[in-house]
């Protein structure tokens, strides 16, 4: 532990350990056993495994889920002159192949990695070799199904921690309750920690944040509130949470231009260059950040003063990472929750957007079980492709995979590879494709045969080559890099592919396929209804009654670190009053709206997506008709789901479940034609378009529109 201390003076410049810092060093260099750790947001957890990877022999492998992060961190250890790099996918060819090279050559201390890096075969053969001191595993809340963050990829990093070996593993996270810290720590499925020995907090509670929450009817006595909230931040930044993009954008506008603050917006709908322009100005200056909940991961900024959620957020968890990124630096800061009934149904509808249906699930299975095995005994799959085919969302086709691979044990996710790649003749070599032309094997034969030449870029299939030629698809790809790195031509590559190879066969009978897919469903819908009850736990926490400050940090289980149970500072402490906060969950819908979801849309093989479509919840196949963009969309929004699922259940069941003539409806239903008459009365209303005179009232009120939007 004295080298340690020194370590931490002398590379880091600091006199003393923070909280459960040392506590955590010393389990795992002196003791060599595994550990959690649990820090608010800038506690301190880097340290934690930073000052280890200097002390121990062998290379520290940090598995962290943004690429930004990583790469913060990455270069602020080389200007401390700490052997560090990251493997990551905005890396040029040479770069990685440079890393590569420092990995073998023992080079490195520290090595930071996504975790879908850990599927790649040849990353997994190449770490398998190298002595492994310590494996950290950032945000491992991720790794609990139970837990709202969970990310499928997650699921497979203690697997991985067993197959290299790793000496011992610590796992990081500002937010986990009881049941995610058992999760984390199973011996089993998790990564092995002693829960009595082997679990550090420095408690939930942060004594400068004071947590202030006032109900508001609408957007305008919101945005009252919020401003002098702004106003008055003094000499610091601040952000303001929202729940969609299109809110961030028409905020920061009216912030701006309207009450003349300095506001900016940042969504992941801008572009990546946009993104870092507006966090670059944030963190230099004391401006204020109009955001989604795609801000703020990984900033190290000390003078945040204020943090506003501008509508409920989505769990507590989402509640305390957030607010945590005020006051870094230990000064007195305020954070503001405005919530109103209206924030609730969008939130919902997020929740619900995960469950495919039944259908789809059962469709994709069988296409599963039918797909080709390669000569190399696996089978891939292309996610986006699958996700529009299938009406199934992106994140639920990787959870899918990864319960076929770790639950049924059925497959194996292995290195993907691309299905396109697209090549250009170099400026630098006028001749490049006299070259390509000369270079005369097999596989350049195959590939000149099967590319398709357009005005700039060549483009090449490399699968469907492989499957006319009859030749390997990977010495395809390896013909394309020799041309690349002869300097020939540039590479584009596209169409990722996910690989799996096949452990055990895939059920084809229908019936063992139509039992999977129910598993599959219940699992699901399970996972679906506890985030909705996490969300309307969220409502629970709004009513108060308590303080604030210490029923947050109780339910991550901390019922200590408040003192006496009153912060003193919250607005329950200040005024002693509950808030009247009631949502509705389960507003009457009416048989005018199902009447005219049912003529707007065509669709009667999938109850649950025409109670999305009433619910305001998005699917790949809704986008596809054209529906989120219509105005039956979340015309049903403060209904009770299940209801509504009950009701088009019959209404299928009654059609047989054959689906109508009409898919898609034209963009604007006009009030002649088959959609109007069979929907709701005309009313001599003003409204200005002919669809808005034959929509019925919204139950959701707002909700629907803000739905739209997201
Ligand atoms: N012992 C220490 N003495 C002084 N400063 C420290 C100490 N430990 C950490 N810090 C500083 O505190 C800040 C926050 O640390 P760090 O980024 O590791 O927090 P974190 O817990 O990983 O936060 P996040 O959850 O946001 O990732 C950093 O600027 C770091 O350099």
């Amino acid at each position: 532990m004295d080298e340690a201390r020194a370590l931490l003076r002398d590379v880091w410049g600091y006199d003393g350990f923070r909280g459960v810092q040392e506590d955590v060093i010393r389990r795992l260099v002196v003791d060599g056993e595994n550990a959690l750790c649990l820090m608010p947001t800038g506690g301190g957890k880097s340290l934690c495994f930073q000052v280890p990877a200097l002390l121990l022999d062998g290379l520290t492998l940090v598995v962290s889920p943004l690429i930004a992060l990583m790469k913060d961190q990455r270069d602020a250890l080389t200007a401390r002159g700490v052997a560090a790099a990251s493997l990551d996918s905005s890396l040029s060819v040479e770069e990685s192949t440079a890393v590569r090279q420092q990995i073998r050559e023992k080079k490195l201390k520290i090595l930071y990695v996504a975790p879908e890096r850990l599927n790649n075969e040849m990353f997994v053969s190449m770490i398998s070799e190298q002595e492994i001191a310590l494996l950290a595993v950032d945000e491992s809340h991720c790794v609990s199904e139970w837990g709202p963050s969970f990310r499928a990829e997650y699921l497979k990093v203690s697997r991985f921690a067993k197959e290299i070996a790793a000496q011992r593993v610590l796992c990081l996270t500002a937010t986990a309750t009881p049941s995610v810290v058992k999760d984390i720590c199973d011996p089993e499925n998790g990564f092995n920690i002693e829960l009595e020995h082997g679990v550090f907090s420095t408690g939930a509670f942060r004594p400068n944040l004071s947590l202030l929450i006032k109900p508001c009817l609408n957007f305008k006595s919101k945005v009252a509130l919020l401003v002098p909230s702004l106003k008055g931040r003094g000499d610091g930044a601040a952000i303001v949470y929202v729940t969609i993009q299109k809110q961030a954008d028409e905020l920061a506008t009216e912030l701006t231009e309207t009450h003349k603050l300095d506001a900016r917006s940042y969504h992941a709908g801008m572009s990546a260059d946009k993104r870092k322009e507006v966090q670059e100005w944030f963190i230099s200056g004391n401006g204020i950040v109009v955001a989604t909940i795609a801000f703020g991961m990984g900033i190290d900024k000390p003078n945040i003063r204020v943090v506003v959620h501008f509508q409920i957020p989505k769990t507590l968890e989402n509640y305390s990472q957030e607010i945590g990124r005020a006051g870094r630096d230990g000064l007195p800061s305020t954070c503001v929750m405005l919530p109103s009934s209206s924030d609730m149904p969008i939130l919902e509808s997020f929740a619900r957007a995960n469950t495919p249906s039944k259908q789809s699930l059962h469709v994709w299975l069988k296409s599963v079980s039918a797909a080709p095995v390669d000569k190399d005994g696996t089978i891939s799959a292309n996610h986006y492709e699958q996700s529009n085919t299938f009406d199934i969302g992106r994140n639920t086709l990787s959870l899918l995979f990864t319960i076929l691979e770790l639950q049924c044990g059925l497959l194996r996710a292995t290195t993907p590879f691309y299905q396109e790649y697209n090549v250009k003749p170099l400026a630098a070599a006028p001749m490049a494709f006299e070259n390509i032309g000369r270079h005369d094997t097999k596989e350049s034969r195959a590939l000149r045969s099967g590319w398709k030449t357009g005005k700039t870029w060549t483009s090449i299939d490399v699968i469907a080559i492989s499957e006319a030629s009859g030749i390997d698809r990977t010495e395809l790809v390896r013909q394309i890099s020799r041309w690349e790195y002869s300097g020939w031509c540039e590479v584009k590559v596209a169409g990722v592919r996910s690989r799996y190879r096949v452990l055990e066969d895939l059920p084809t009978a229908e019936e063992d396929i139509q039992q999977l897919a129910e598993q599959l469903f219940k699992q699901l819908h399970d996972r679906e209804e506890a985030d909705v009850a996490r969300l309307r736990s969220v409502a629970e926490f709004v009513k108060g009654g308590t303080c604030y400050a210490h029923e947050l940090a109780n339910y991550f289980g901390d019922d200590k670190s408040v003192p006496g149970g009153k912060c003193g500072n919250c607005s329950f402490c200040k005024t002693g009053l509950a808030i009247p906060f009631e949502p509705k969950y389960d507003a009457p819908f009416s048989d005018k709206q199902v009447r005219w979801i049912l003529a707007v849309c065509g669709v009667r093989d999938d109850p649950r997506m025409l109670a999305g479509l009433a619910f305001g919840v998005t699917s790949p196949r809704i986008t596809a008709l054209g529906l989120s963009k219509h105005d039956v969309f979340g015309c049903c929004a403060t209904a009770d789901f299940g209801k509504l699922l009950e009701r088009f259940e019959a209404e299928c069941a009654e059609c047989g479940f054959k689906n109508k003539a009409v898919l898609a409806p034209p963009k604007e239903v006009k009030t002649t034609g088959a959609a109007a008459k069979a929907g709701p009365a005309k009313s001599g209303s003003t409204a200005k378009t002919p669809a808005k005179r034959a929509a019925p009232a919204k139950t959701g009120g707002g909700a629907a529109k803000k739905a739209k939007k997201a």
